[in-house]
């Protein structure tokens, strides 16, 4: 096919949704996603549990790893109060290329950082280029083997302030066994695992979200 699977749904966004509205924004994807074609954007389920925990976290600054077609993106940042950023990092730029597009769709293209790279090559230069100290809220949802090591390096950059909220999306489906192990077992994190499906299916998935609580010696025997 010549189109690629993003390319064909941001078309679906610009037929079906309304310039400047978020909302339409994500129900075409999600009606793409059900009818036409699957996605790996988090989807409405999980949305909604992403809604819920961006809202009781009020967030002032906002990192998203795994941007894809700027989905979630537009979910958390409709959230957002006026002033607030997100910034999103996209290894791939054909994917980041749509979501800009996704992103601009919605209106929120003031409110949105695109960042293309590695997470490993742009998470110590974080502070420096948004001239930030912490992060409130951290979304994971990209390569499931680079949550752990990302979320040390967040850890060794001091990029987490107590209080931090880290929301993991896929830790049943595809699985990040090696981070689950590490967030449950760590008294730095308090964690909390919401049961829901892989987006669009029937297949069991879930959120994992672990509150930083400073950082504390020892490991849970
Ligand atoms: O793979 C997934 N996401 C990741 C994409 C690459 O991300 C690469 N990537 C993006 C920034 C970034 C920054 N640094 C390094 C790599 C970086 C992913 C996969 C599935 C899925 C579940 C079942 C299946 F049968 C097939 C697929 C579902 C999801 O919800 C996902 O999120
Ligand atoms: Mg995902």
């Amino acid at each position: 096919t010549r189109t690629t699977r993003p390319q064909r749904l941001l078309r679906a966004v610009i037929i079906n949704a309304v310039r400047g509205d978020p909302d339409s924004v994500i129900r075409a994807i999600d009606h793409f996603c059900k009818h036409t074609e699957w996605a790996m954007n988090i989807g409405d389920e999980k949305g909604a549990i992403l809604d819920s925990v961006v809202m009781e976290t009020s967030p002032s600054t906002v990192l998203e790893l795994g941007t894809y077609c700027g989905y979630s993106a537009v979910r958390i940042t409709r959230l957002l109060p006026p002033s607030t950023r997100l910034i999103t990092v996209e290894m791939n730029p054909d994917y980041a290329c749509v979501a800009r597009q996704v992103i601009q769709h919605a209106g929120l293209q003031d409110k949105v950082c695109v960042l293309e790279g590695q997470s490993a090559d742009l998470i110590p230069k974080m502070a420096e280029m948004f001239g930030i100290q912490t992060f409130d809220f951290v979304f994971l949802d990209h390569w499931k083997d680079r949550y752990l090591p990302d979320i040390r390096l967040l850890e060794d950059c001091s990029l987490l302030a107590q209080g931090s909220v880290v929301l993991a999306d896929n830790v049943v489906c595809p699985g990040t066994p090696d981070y689950l192990n590490y967030i449950r077992s760590n008294l730095n994190y308090r964690s909390r695992f919401y049961q829901a499906h892989l987006e669009y299916t029937r297949v069991l998935d879930g959120l994992e979200k672990s509150e930083y609580l400073g950082c504390r010696q020892g490991k849970r025997q």
